[in-house]
């Protein structure tokens, strides 16, 4: 049976007294990209410097295609690209130098090299730019650099540390696009502290929290816990109590905010929206806004923090 791609056993880590992570699991086997996602502290980094050998644990294994860390880094990091949150880029270089001095590090043999710029530089769009100091590169651009540097090797697995960190929205979409490109080679682990971002980016989400894992699954079994389960709604005419309103297939519980303002409480999916408004039509109401309100993530944590 081929080797997993990653296996995370039982990690542990502390720094002084407290432990920043504690027993963390998981194993990547498939290609795709897979987000690690929890606030500032949770344990992000901790995770991915112990999985790229820059740091090592206290407790727990560690395996890259079959290749523990601990006792073998050399080769196992033969299988491992990285990008750090601050991309490692010598901005007086060319891309062309800089790629060079990237594989020359990555101890490539000699006669792979050029093969191996060329085929990074056209994965991320940056062969045109190839005699450009890196410096006169827009954030995009020297992020794509940053990537190129991550596959020059052709790692089977490759990190980024919060990828799309400080670029304009343009930017962000171009390499969203370029990290979905990549990942259909190879398994792609971004960590973010960002929701929106393991939503539009990930196919897999691991949420750390604390130094625990809390969630582990796919981006629709995620959004399952993000579904909208509350209403905000205004009303002019409303009815005096909360009988009719709680009449309405679905409805859970009536929070009035105002005399006219409503958060209305419910359980299953969101056809209940058309059911009040055709009751707020029927009785006169006088409806003024209907609206979904998301989970926050705060919520969301609280309830999988529950859950695992
Ligand atoms: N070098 C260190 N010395 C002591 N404590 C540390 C060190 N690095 C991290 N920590 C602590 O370990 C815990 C986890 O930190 P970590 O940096 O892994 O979280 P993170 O999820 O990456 O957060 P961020 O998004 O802010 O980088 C935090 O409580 C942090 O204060």
């Amino acid at each position: 049976m081929a080797n997993k791609i990653v296996e995370v056993k039982h990690l542990s880590h502390r720094y002084s007294v407290d432990w920043a992570i504690k027993d963390i699991n998981f194993e990547i086997s498939t290609k795709g990209v897979f987000g690690l996602l929890g606030s500032n502290g949770a344990g992000k980094s901790t995770t991915m410097n112990i999985i790229c050998n820059v740091l090592t644990q206290i407790e727990g294994d560690v395996f890259i295609n079959g290749v523990d860390l601990r006792k073998d880094p050399i080769t196992a990091k033969k299988f491992i690209g990285f990008l750090p949150q601050k991309a490692p880029l010598h901005t007086d270089m060319t891309v062309d130098e800089y790629l060079y001095h990237c594989a020359d590090i990555r101890l490539m043999p000699k006669s792979e090299i050029p093969v191996a710029v060329e085929r990074a530089k056209a994965k991320c769009g940056i062969a045109h730019f190839s005699k450009r100091v890196i410096s006169n590169l827009s954030g995009g651009y020297q992020q794509r650099v940053g990537i190129a540097q991550s596959i020059i090797h052709d790692p089977m697995f490759v990190i980024l540390d919060e990828p799309t960190n400080g670029l304009d929205p343009n930017q962000i979409i171009e390499i969203r696009r370029l990290i979905r490109e990549i990942a259909e080679e190879r398994a792609v682990l971004i960590s973010t502290h960002i929701l929106p971002e393991v939503q539009a980016a990930c196919d897999y989400i691991m949420m750390i929290e604390h130094g625990n894992m809390v969630f582990k699954g796919s981006i629709e079994e995620f959004n399952n816990y993000m579904d909208p389960s509350v209403l905000l709604v205004i009303m002019h005419n409303a009815p005096e109590g909360d009988s009719e309103l709680l009449k309405i297939e679905g409805m859970e519980r009536v929070e009035r905010l105002t005399r006219t303002r409503f958060r209305l409480h419910f359980k299953g999916d969101d056809s209940i929206v058309s059911r009040v408004v055709n009751e707020a039509v029927r009785n006169n109401w006088h409806l003024r806004e209907i609206s979904l309100e998301k989970e926050s993530l705060d919520k969301v944590f609280a309830k999988l923090s529950g859950k695992f």
